[in-house]
């Protein structure tokens, strides 16, 4: 992207705060306070993006998930070092799968895993269950002190977790996500923080889709038409760099 893209729009107008910050971002740039600013990294467990995990197991290519990882680091540092909340989700249930939800439930007919698991009796217990490698975050990003985790035993980081009060009680109104998958969880949760009121950022070349390369496409079209914006990391991290009023007056 790198140039501002106009007009620029945000919850709040350009107040000649230090903190704000502008995003390019298409289809407009984005005006944000980064103390009202969350970075959100959706589900980056072994599951979603080391070969051996879940959507491996599942069919799904993993092979090019090494940059995203690397991209997701370079968005966390910054967004610490610019005191922006970096919030992890977690994806999962318990070990006996209950909060899965069991054939009374669409998840038990729609989640890869769960029928990947009935497909193969000896993976089960093994995907996405509380406690297993799986499940766990990978080793190049893990929480810092500070940052928060929030479990998820849906698609959407806003369905039945503490999310939305985590973030109401932090006078939080941006949400910039990176992760897997973009047209699944990244994409579910920013269309329910539309709904919800907040502003909702991706940054494209911080996530990876699950399934052919034409869904990542989709699922940032239809974010950028839709429901919210879409940027870049290295946009994100020199806006994270120049405050709003720095950058009005270069
Ligand atoms: N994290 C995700 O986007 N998950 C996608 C599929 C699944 O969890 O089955």
């Amino acid at each position: 992207m790198n140039s501002l893209t106009k007009p620029v729009v945000g919850h709040a107008p350009v107040r000649n705060n230090p903190t704000d910050v502008i995003l390019p971002a298409r289809p407009e740039s984005l005006v944000m306070n980064s103390g009202e600013t969350a970075l959100i990294v959706v589900d980056m467990q072994n599951a979603y993006s080391t070969k051996g995990g879940y959507l491996d197991l599942a069919g799904f290519d993993v092979s090019s998930t090494g940059p995203v990882i690397e991209q997701i680091a370079r968005a966390i540092e910054a967004a610490r070092a610019a005191g922006v909340q970096v919030i992890f989700f977690q994806n999962g249930w318990d070990s006996e799968y209950a909060e899965a939800g069991g054939p009374g439930s669409p998840n038990w007919h729609k989640s890869n895993a769960l029928k990947t698991m009935r497909k193969n009796p000896e993976l089960q217990g093994k995907l996405l269950a509380k406690g297993t490698w799986d499940y766990d975050l990978v080793d190049a990003l893990q929480p810092q002190p500070g940052d928060l985790v929030v479990p998820k035993p849906r698609y959407s980081g806003f369905f039945n977790t503490a999310f939305d009060s985590l973030l109401r009680a932090r006078g939080i109104r941006n949400l910039v996500f990176t992760g897997i998958a973009t047209n699944v969880c990244v994409e579910s949760t920013l269309r329910d923080g539309f709904f919800l009121e907040y502003f909702g950022v991706v940054l494209a070349d911080a996530t990876h889709q699950a399934g052919p390369e034409f869904v990542q496409q989709a699922s940032l079209y239809n974010i950028e038409t839709f429901f919210g914006w879409v940027s870049t990391v290295d946009d994100f991290c020199s806006a994270l760099t120049t405050s709003a009023t720095q950058g009005a007056s270069a």
